[in-house]
């Protein structure tokens, strides 16, 4: 979904550009079930500057699997040698040439939107099986994310499965904790907090104590995305790929995970993981409203009277009259709500659990009003007073 649009409108802003789309018909939950198999998942490679992304992507490509997968460079500008060499890129579109690597992979790249250019070339090449997007070294990933999750929601051949997070060891720490003049959040916590999977990396570079210090910030930035250490990268192809943390398979894997979110040790960091779980059911339309005053308004304020700003959103909740639980997404101002493949047990508790990763947020503040949501009445459905509304909106 587009921020501040609803789903036709944003259908009809698209369109211009968009090729016709012909809706598939499907009868049976099976065939839509197959529809997202069939789909051709992204998986987005962040992290600062040298943490070891091209190594990754470099190691997954030589690794065995039997997948032909498609590895895009997006942006360039920095970056080593060899990725320069790679640059095909030419006035800001993809130029349509590719490196055939050799157990059937491909190589390109592309500048900022290049989304409808990969569609085109998969029209002309065939399609591959699987993508894998470098994006530099200070770029926010949710702005790439957001790309391929607003175009799945639009018909798109390809889906966001995760994004991955390298972090470099030695440096991490100091990049993670470096301000910015202008009080905005450094690009490398904005990384770790996006994280569906983070490599610490270059752990041979550092001794325990400097790892430690580097695991506790790291999960109190992000307490709900897997943590894994590497040398060179080197990590199983199964903890990267097909993670499809957003999309409805996620909702099994979500709810253990929901289970085990650490509370953050309270560190001076400016992104926090926060979560909570309330009993009964919400009505569908007082969530979108909870959500939309978080993500859209950006008018819930936390004890200092700062905005709270909610990057990541991810939730298992239960909505009234749905028999399913529901899986609640969310990255930067997107969010989706949808019904996974798990129901309700008839005499099971319903419960709503709800983890946010961002800044100025307060836990206490967060569930109070989530609760009024739950026990909505048509007063506390109307917008927030303007003394709650935050100076900048
Ligand atoms: N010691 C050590 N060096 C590593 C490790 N992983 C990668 N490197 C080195 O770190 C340097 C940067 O790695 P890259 O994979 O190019 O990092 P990157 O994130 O792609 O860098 P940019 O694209 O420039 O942002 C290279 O010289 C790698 O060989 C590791 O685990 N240990
Ligand atoms: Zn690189």
């Amino acid at each position: 979904m587009l921020p501040g649009m609803n789903s036709v409108e944003a259908e009809e802003e698209y369109a211009e550009d968009c090729p016709e789309l012909i809706p598939i018909e499907t009868n049976n939950q099976e065939e839509e079930n197959l529809d997202i198999i069939i789909k051709i998942p992204v998986t987005i490679i962040t992290g600062y500057l040298g943490a070891g992304k091209t190594t990754l992507l470099n190691y997954i490509l030589t690794e065995q699997h039997n997948r032909k997968i498609a590895v895009i460079l997006n942006e360039f500008g920095e970056g080593s040698a060899v990725e320069k060499s790679l640059s095909i890129s030419q006035g800001g579109e993809l130029y349509e040439e590719w490196l055939e690597l050799r157990n059937g992979c491909l190589c390109c790249s592309v500048k900022d939107s290049g989304l409808r250019a990969i569609e085109n070339l998969m029209q002309k090449k065939g399609k591959f099986d699987y993508i894998l997007l470098e994006t530099t070294g200070l770029a926010d990933p949710g702005a790439v994310a957001s790309m391929f999750w607003v175009d799945a929601e639009l018909g798109s051949d390809i889906y966001l499965d995760g994004i991955i997070t390298v972090v470099d060891s030695k440096y991490g720490l100091k990049h993670l904790t470096e301000e910015k003049p202008d009080g905005l959040v450094n690009e490398a916590t904005r990384q770790v907090a996006l994280a569906d999977m983070i490599l610490i990396n270059k752990t041979d570079l550092v001794s325990e104590e400097e790892l430690n210090k580097l695991r506790t910030t790291i999960r109190s930035i992000n307490g709900l995305g897997k943590v894994l250490e590497t040398q060179r990268s080197r990590v199983h192809l199964s903890n990267i790929l097909d993670l499809h943390a957003y999309d409805i398979l996620s909702g099994i894997s979500l709810q253990k995970k929901l289970q085990h979110v650490p509370t953050a040790p309270h560190l001076d960091q400016s992104i926090i993981t926060v979560t909570f779980e309330v009993p009964g059911s919400a009505k569908e339309e007082s969530l979108n409203v909870f959500i939309q005053n978080l993500l859209w308004e950006k008018n819930v304020l936390n004890k200092d009277g700062h905005c709270m700003e909610v990057i990541r959103l991810k939730g298992l909740v239960s909505i009234k009259g749905k028999p399913q639980q529901m899986i609640v997404q969310g990255i930067h101002e997107l969010y989706d709500l949808e019904e996974s493949l798990v129901n309700w047990k008839e005499d099971a508790e319903r419960t709503s659990q709800l983890v946010f990763i961002g800044k100025n947020l307060d836990k206490d503040i967060l569930k109070q009003l989530f609760i009024t949501a739950v026990a909505e009445t048509e007063e506390q459905r109307t917008a927030p007073g303007k003394d709650q509304v935050c100076p900048s909106h």
